[in-house]
């Protein structure tokens, strides 16, 4: 559904994508993750007809998208990062404002729009003034104006970000529902257990090249060795994290307020020593466990953010 060959964009001198290449089937979720500045939103918005790339391939549905905007547009619903809507609409009206977009008026357009509200679980919000809604239902109401024109394949640039966490089920849910109604979707995220949770295949990205590509369990099998060692700390951190980083087999380390993820190379032995060391030391923590093989261990593993 979606092929991209060698992909290239500079911003001035800087590369924000190098020879990017990926490849999408038929109703597949495909989460794409990377760090900040990755090169997500920039392939996004290439595929989206919405600035030029420098050189490369982009194929959507057979079409090559970087020659033929006008097709790329009916075969793609994009729904940006930072979306606008009219504060001064209601949501029925704003569907069929852009509904009329694609020519689409009426009766017919009526019906259409009130059965995206419903699929994006907001029918019984039709009536209701867009201002008057919360981000959830904005960001459901963004994601059913991209169906409008029935697209294939749909880019959504991190639709779960300032979402609460029940908000966000209820995205993933409607995700699914379009996936299996036969659109294909390219989604990204930093939120990486939630994507894992939503998508079938992922692509990790770092530095405008795609670092790793596949289903999510091939993803996840490929390093299983990958996962990390988590302690939660609850004194004497600073000695905690001293103790962690002098250990020879620590590879990687990232601390979130009193949590502790650990890329360790060592055997349990090396474990069970790197534990009491940090006791010995004078740090005080409540657990310490190997996290099951996940998407986010992999990606810690294998993108090389900044050491906290
Ligand atoms: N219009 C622009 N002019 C100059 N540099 C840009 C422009 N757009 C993006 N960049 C740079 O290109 C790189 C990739 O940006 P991009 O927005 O694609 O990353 P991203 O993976 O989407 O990051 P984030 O998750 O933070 O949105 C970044 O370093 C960014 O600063």
């Amino acid at each position: 559904m979606l092929t991209i060959n060698k992909l290239t964009k500079k911003f001035g001198k800087f590369l924000a994508l190098d020879n990017l290449d990926l490849t999408i089937r038929e109703q597949e979720i495909y989460g794409f993750v990377g760090p900040n500045g990755a090169g997500k939103t920039t392939t996004m918005k290439i595929c989206a007809g919405l600035i030029k790339a420098d050189s490369g391939e982009v194929f959507i549905d057979g079409i090559d998208a970087l020659k033929n905007n006008k097709e790329l547009k009916k075969k793609i619903g994009y729904m940006p990062d930072f979306f606008g809507v009219y504060d001064n609409l209601k949501a029925i009206e704003y569907m069929e404002f852009y509904a009329s977009i694609y020519g689409l008026n009426g009766k017919e357009a009526k019906t259409m729009c009130m059965e995206l509200l419903e699929l994006v679980q907001l029918a019984e919000h039709y009536d209701d003034y867009v201002d008057s809604m919360s981000r959830g239902m904005k960001q459901r109401l963004c994601l059913a104006r991209c169906l409008v024109h029935n697209p294939k394949l749909l880019i959504l640039d991190e639709p779960a970000s300032g979402l609460d966490p029940r908000a966000r089920v209820v995205m993933k849910d409607i995700l699914k529902r379009l996936s299996s109604e036969g659109k294909t979707i390219l989604i990204s995220s930093h939120i990486l257990p939630e994507l894992a949770q939503v998508c079938t295949h992922a692509g990790i990205i770092e530095s405008g090249r795609l670092v790793m590509s596949g289903s999510i369990e091939e993803i996840t099998s490929a390093r299983g060795n990958a996962r990390p060692i988590v302690l939660k700390m609850v004194d004497n951190q600073e000695i905690t994290i001293q103790v962690i980083k002098e250990n020879p087999y620590t590879r990687k380390i990232t601390i979130l307020d009193n949590t502790v993820t650990l890329l360790f190379s060592g055997n349990e032995e090396q474990e069970a020593t790197l534990l009491s060391s940090i006791i010995q030391g004078g740090g005080v923590i409540s657990s310490f466990s190997r996290e099951e093989s996940s998407l986010e261990s992999l990606f810690l593993q294998i993108t090389h953010e900044e050491e906290k």
